[in-house]
């Protein structure tokens, strides 16, 4: 019997995944390991940077008191390079021989450039000119002990780490990734490595949905591809919900009879919604069990896709808190397009700025089965539902998607 399905708007079943709690969870980390992880602590400097007065030029330290009357002649009395320190005091008219990141002298308040400088015989020298700024970075310039030095909840990145490593932060709280199972469903898949056959079909999603989950900060533990069997959806459903943060299911989400994930999802602790007002994608459902949260994408791979970016791509963003990377802008469309539409039709678009305004063009099929334009998709639009074509050059909604 046909179970009737209730759909939502694409902005409700956005809201009710949103609503759905997630667990905060945490773990240490080597700074190594954690470039673009999310801090779960605010990580402050543990001594002041730099820590000793630094020589920002190759040269001569001397005294502020011997810096006047040039050109002004300088005795040689010691020489440090970069990783040493030179302890003495230094006297009247005497100079120190210093390299750029040195151990600045105690007594010296200048460095003179060595251009200013010449050579008079092995322990003398002539400064010319004087310097305008002493050329030494003081003590606790960039950070007094203490200071934030990054944020909680800011997404770690390359420069990030460098400065962490410079106050010797060693390990960071970072919060976990979430875990994501991906179970992909059909007898007519097939895997890559199979000869082609008649009636079935290669099974791309399960490669798509891998690897938006990992490049949108998810762990993927497991990618699985089952025939249409509703015990062996069950088998692999419980084990997945029960060793996961979030759960994806493809496939067999529609009415047909092997569609199996519908009865699944009405039959859950908590149904979120099990048909959205969205094209591609209408079958679009989601649902918590056992407090992990299972959403199961259309198996038509545009629709696969457009689901991902809608619901899943903000939820692994929202594990480690952090907004979603989609970016809402609003867009004229640049190029016709004439079909209406029942529901929301979310297109596979691209994306141009011209004046300072997002243009977007419809890139090619907009069927929920077709793929051929997933690759070259920079953008997702929303054609508003209604019984007349939209008109060209008509403001839409749009999402600029990540990692293009
Ligand atoms: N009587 C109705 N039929 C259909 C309805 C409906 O409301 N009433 N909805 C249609 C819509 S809309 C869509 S979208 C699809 C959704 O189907 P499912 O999500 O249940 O997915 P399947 O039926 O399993 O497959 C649909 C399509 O996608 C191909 N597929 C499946 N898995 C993969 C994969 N891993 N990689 C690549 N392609 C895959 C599959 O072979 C089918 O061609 O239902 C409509 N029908
Ligand atoms: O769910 Mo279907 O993708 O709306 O065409």
């Amino acid at each position: 019997m046909l179970t009737r399905r209730y759909p939502i708007s694409i902005t409700e079943a956005q809201a009710k995944i949103n609503n759905v709690a997630l667990p905060t969870v945490t773990e240490t980390i080597p700074v190594a390991e954690a470039n673009h992880r999310v801090l779960a602590e605010t990580v402050t400097a543990p001594f002041a940077y730099p820590h000793f007065r630094r020589s920002g030029v190759d040269g001569f330290a001397i005294r502020h008191a011997d810096d006047h009357d040039y050109p002004h002649e300088f005795k040689v009395v010691g020489n440090v390079p970069a990783g040493a320190t030179f302890h003495q005091r230094l006297g009247q008219d005497e100079a120190v021989r210093i390299m750029t990141g040195a151990d600045v002298p105690v007594d010296a308040g200048v460095v003179v450039m060595l251009e200013k400088t010449r050579d008079l015989d092995d322990h003398h020298i002539n400064i010319v000119v004087p310097e305008k700024h002493s050329n030494i970075t003081e003590i606790g310039e960039e950070y007094q002990a203490g200071d934030v030095l990054i944020e909680k909840d800011t997404e770690l990145n390359p420069g990030g780490l460098a400065g962490l490593t410079a106050l010797g932060v060693q390990r960071v709280n970072v919060y976990r990734q979430p875990r994501v199972a991906v179970i992909t469903t059909g007898s007519e898949l097939m895997a890559a490595d199979e000869p082609v056959q008649e009636g079935k079909i290669y099974n791309s999603n399960g490669i798509l949905i891998p690897e938006l989950v990992r490049e949108n900060g998810g762990i993927v533990t497991s990618v699985e591809q089952l025939v249409d069997d509703n015990d062996l959806l069950q088998a692999s459903l419980q084990k997945a919900i029960a060793e996961n943060d979030i759960v994806i299911t493809d496939g067999g989400v529609s009415v047909g009879d092997f569609d199996f994930i519908g009865d699944t999802a009405r039959q859950a602790d908590e149904l979120l919604f099990n048909k959205i007002k969205q094209r591609p994608g209408s079958v679009t459902t989601a649902f918590v069990q056992d407090q992990t949260l299972v959403m199961a994408l259309s198996g038509n791979p545009g629709a696969c896709y457009t689901g991902f970016y809608l619901y899943v791509e903000p939820l692994l963003r929202r594990f480690v808190h952090q907004a979603t990377r989609l970016q809402k802008v609003t867009s004229r469309l640049a190029a016709p397009y004439h079909k209406t539409n029942g529901f929301d039709r979310i297109l596979r678009a691209t994306y141009t700025v011209e004046d300072g305004q997002y243009a977007t063009y419809p890139n090619g099929p907009d069927r929920s089965g077709a793929l051929s334009n997933l690759q070259t998709t920079t953008c997702l639009i929303k054609i508003p539902h209604s019984n007349q074509p939209i008109a060209l050059n008509a403001e839409v909604e749009t999402w600029l998607l990540p990692f293009k």
